[in-house]
This record gives structure tokens, C-alpha cells and sequence, in this order.
């Protein structure tokens, strides 16, 4: 089994490290070919996944076209590039099995990535791996546990199986939709958990932003086709626990910086930034009622300050949970 794995970010580095060091013969593309001759020549990608040493069965290539022999292509470049790469390459991508492993909404179309698939490569098979994963967790191979969907079953089965290694379970779903969902929107709710925190508003603010976010994850994804119970799954809820708990969560480090007052690297990948825009628009048009999401769109976008949003969410009339 080959497994090609589009853009050498911490990511889809770390999934080619987990993958290849369980036998499969992996090719791991980045689009910068001097990015490429340094990690061919240290075996390490030292820029976004420094300290993990690349297994024998991992190339490295800038060359695409060399990818095309992979049984398997994962998509691992950030949600906001994702439509590009496909438009780019969809003449080499389509009809092959290609498995979304970005987290958010593209902000153009509103989509998730199982519809740019479809729409940019309609003979391809689409999929998604998503839930609790952090990219150094995998490349050091602690063991965790992801969503694997697929909308064909059977297909589905034999990604599952090709996907999963001895410390990688991956659990079956045909809710794509409820998938891509559940790791886009846990961003969003990662970021105000962050400011809860970096506010200094304490962990019982947290667990209750974090119940209320899971709400809106809820009202939305149900919105727009997703299943509950996929919600409720590793891809939904156990993504939004590790995301909102730790500190090696971009999303949740960006928003305690929003929180704290503090600056933050505008070069780091921060998907709930651009998934809170995408979603405020998604709320408008289904007339859906998202207010930790909307606040968090607005901090993103400096139109409110951090005591606003705060006493925003506290004002609202009382309702029934
Ligand atoms: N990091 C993590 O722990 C996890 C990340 N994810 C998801 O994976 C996705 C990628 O995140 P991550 O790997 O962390 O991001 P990083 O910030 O580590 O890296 C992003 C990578 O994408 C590459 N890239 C960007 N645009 C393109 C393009 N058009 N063509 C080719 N390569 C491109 C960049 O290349 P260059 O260096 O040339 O700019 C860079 O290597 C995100 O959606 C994230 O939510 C999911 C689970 C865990
Ligand atoms: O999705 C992730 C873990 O499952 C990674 O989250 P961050 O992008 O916030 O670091």
C-alpha cells in the first residue's frame, strides 16, 4: 500500500512518520523544493516537526506527479488552501481516494472539504480523518483514537484498515459531513476557551463555554446535514475536550493571547480564526442563533474588545438549556 500525503506541515509530517513507521510506503510533498532537499538530506522536518526522525519507508518529494502511484492521498495542507490545491491539481487528483484531514470552512464558498472534493474532483473518492490528534502525540506514537468517514462504507472499511496502525484506532463513520463539522467548529470554540482562560475567567467559565460551544457545534452541523451522534464522537466532542484543555492547541493559545492581552505569531496556523468568519456568515444564512461563535468572530476581527464579548454572552436573556 502507498500513501501520499499533500503538504509537510506538522500534520501530515507527523501522520507520514506514524504511517510509514508501521510498514506503508509512504511519500510525504511539500510545494517548496529547498524545504524538500533539507528534509531529504537531515531525515527530519525541522521547520514544523523538529526531533522526530523520518522511518526507511518515507520519501520526500517536490515533485507531485510523483505521488500519482499512491493507493491513498491525504490532504494535509491547511483548511484555506485546500480549495486551491485541489482547483490546481484536480486534472492528478481525481478519481483517487482523498482523505481531508484539515480542520475548518473555507471561507470563499462556505464548504467543508468533502464538497470541494466533489466539486473540483467528482470521480474522486472523498473522505475524512479527523479527532483528537495532536501531531506531536502521533510522531511520538502515543496512542489515539480518530474518526475515519467515508459517505461509501465499504470504500470506508478499506481506508479504515489501511489508515490505522497498532496506536492509530480509527473508528468508522459515513457522516462526512458531521465529520469535517465536528474538527472545523471545535476550532472556533478552542479559541474562546482560550480567551476564558488568558482572561483569567477560570476553569468553571471554561466547562461552561465549553458545554454551550458544544451546543452551537450541534445547531449548526445538524443545520447543515451532520448526524448527532457524530457530534457526540471523537470528531466532535472528543476533539473539543483536547482542544479547549491544552495548551498545545494553536487554536486555544491564540485565544488566551486574545484573553491575556498579548501578541501572538500571525504566521501560526490558526483555523478557527478563518472557520469563525466562515460560520458567522453560515449562521446568517440558516438563521441560526450562535452567539460564542459570533463573539468569537468578532475578537478575531478586533470589533469588540475581550470585557465586551464577556459581558455580551453574560447579558443575554435567560432561557431554557
Ligand atoms: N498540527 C496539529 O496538531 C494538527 C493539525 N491538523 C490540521 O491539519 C491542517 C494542517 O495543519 P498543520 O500541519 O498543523 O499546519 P502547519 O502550520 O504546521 O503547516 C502548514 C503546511 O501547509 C503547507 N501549505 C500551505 N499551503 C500550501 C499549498 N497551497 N500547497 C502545498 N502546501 C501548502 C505549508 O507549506 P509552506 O511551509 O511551504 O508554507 C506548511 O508546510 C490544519 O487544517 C489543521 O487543523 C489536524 C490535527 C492535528
Ligand atoms: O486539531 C488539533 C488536535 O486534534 C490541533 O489543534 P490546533 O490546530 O489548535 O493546534
Amino acid at each position: 500500500m502507498t500513501i501520499a500525503v499533500l503538504g509537510a506541515g506538522a500534520f501530515g509530517t507527523a501522520l507520514a512518520v506514524a504511517l510509514a513507521r508501521h510498514g506503508a510506503r509512504v511519500m510525504l510533498w511539500a510545494r517548496d523544493a529547498d524545504q524538500v532537499a533539507r528534509m531529504q538530506a537531515d531525515r527530519m522536518n525541522a521547520r514544523r516537526l523538529p526531533g522526530v526522525s523520518f522511518p526507511k519507508p518515507l520519501e520526500v518529494t517536490a515533485d507531485l506527479a510523483a505521488t500519482e502511484a499512491a493507493d491513498i492521498v491525504l490532504l494535509a495542507v491547511p483548511m484555506q488552501q485546500t480549495a486551491g490545491l485541489l482547483a490546481a491539481e484536480a486534472r492528478r487528483l481525481d478519481g483517487r481516494a482523498l482523505v481531508a484531514c484539515a480542520k475548518g470552512i473555507d471561507l470563499v464558498s462556505g464548504r467543508g472539504p468533502t464538497a470541494i472534493i466533489a466539486e473540483t474532483c467528482p470521480s474522486a473518492l472523498p473522505a475524512v480523518l479527523t479527532g483528537p490528534s495532536f501531531a506531536a502525540d502521533i510522531a511520538r506514537g502515543l496512542p489515539t483514537a480518530l474518526t475515519l468517514a467515508c459517505a461509501d462504507d465499504a470504500r470506508g472499511a478499506v481506508l479504515q484498515a489501511a489508515l490505522a496502525t497498532p496506536v492509530l484506532r480509527l473508528y468508522r463513520s459515513t457522516d462526512c459531513t458531521g465529520a469535517e463539522l465536528g474538527g472545523a467548529l471545535k476550532n472556533v470554540i478552542a479559541i474562546a476557551a482560550g480567551v476564558v482562560i488568558g482572561a483569567g475567567l477560570g476553569d468553571s467559565a471554561r466547562a461552561a463555554l465549553m458545554t454551550r460551544g458544544f451546543a452551537e457545534m450541534n445547531r449548526l452541523a445538524l443545520a447543515l446535514g451532520a448526524q448527532a451522534e457524530t457530534l457526540a464522537g471523537l470528531s466532535g466532542f472528543g476533539d473539543l475536550v483536547l482542544t479547549c484543555t491544552s495548551t498545545q492547541s494553536r487554536n486555544f493559545r491564540f485565544g488566551h493571547a486574545l484573553g491575556a492581552g498579548e501578541a501572538f505569531d500571525a504566521a501560526t496556523t490558526v483555523e478557527g480564526a478563518a472557520t469563525a468568519k466562515a460560520v458567522s456568515v453560515l449562521a446568517e444564512k440558516h438563521r441560526l442563533d450562535l452567539p460564542v461563535a459570533a463573539m468569537v468572530a468578532a475578537l478575531v476581527d478586533n470589533r469588540i474588545s475581550v470585557p465586551d464579548a464577556v459581558s455580551a454572552l453574560l447579558s443575554r436573556p435567560l432561557k431554557k438549556e
